[in-house]
């Protein structure tokens, strides 16, 4: 059996909706860092037991949260032993304009992703760019690199976009299958 773990952040509880629905799809932990930026050894073990670990964070001021870089930062203990190597990777990010620098938010992960010598997972969906297109459709934010979720400033939690949510869940499950592929 593959075991999958959602490592995000979330200042205000937008975020957590996505990390849930990627969780869903994946049939993974969810391992939420605290207001602090920490976590608990039991994470850690979580983590490092995993076969493949996807981040998620909000985009503020176009990357991570600074509780999301502390996580990261932390991370450097099994980056020495290469820990997380041959793992798969994958990453999702929510935030309040349609672009708003999501994509610095998905490169950052990538590039910690690679930091630890893994396997990246794009979403594998195409965009819902038509005229036709709904604002609920599958992947309307357009990403290929990892799942993207929009959320008006404005918004409470409960009213995170329900494409949104499916595009975080399939992207969820396109990890779980092929981290079942590769083990
Ligand atoms: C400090 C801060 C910086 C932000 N920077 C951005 C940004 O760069 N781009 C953007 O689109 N939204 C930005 N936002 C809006 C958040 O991404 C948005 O409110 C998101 O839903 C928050 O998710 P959370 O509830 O999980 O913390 C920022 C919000 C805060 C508090």
């Amino acid at each position: 059996m593959t075991k999958i773990a959602v490592v995000f952040h979330s200042g205000y509880g937008h975020t957590v909706k996505q990390a849930e629905a990627v969780a869903k799809g994946a049939n993974a932990t969810l391992v939420a860092i605290d207001a602090e930026g920490n976590l608990t050894d039991a994470h850690w073990v979580t983590l490092n037991e995993a076969d493949a670990i996807v981040f998620g964070s909000p985009t503020y001021m176009g990357t991570v949260s600074w509780q999301f870089k502390k996580f990261a930062d932390t991370s450097s203990k099994q980056w020495f032993s290469q820990q997380w190597k041959d793992k798969v990777f994958g990453g999702f990010t929510n935030s309040a304009t349609m672009n708003g620098d999501k994509h610095s938010t998905l490169h950052y992960f990538f590039t910690l992703a690679m930091q630890h010598n893994g396997i990246w997972v794009g979403t594998g969906l195409m965009p819902s760019n038509s005229k036709a297109a709904k604002r609920d459709d599958i992947n309307y934010v357009g990403s290929s690199a990892g799942a993207m979720m929009q959320t008006p400033s404005d918004a409470s939690a409960d009213e995170v976009n329900a494409g949104d949510l499916e595009t975080a869940r399939l992207y969820g499950q396109r990890i779980a299958e092929i981290t079942k592929r590769l083990k």
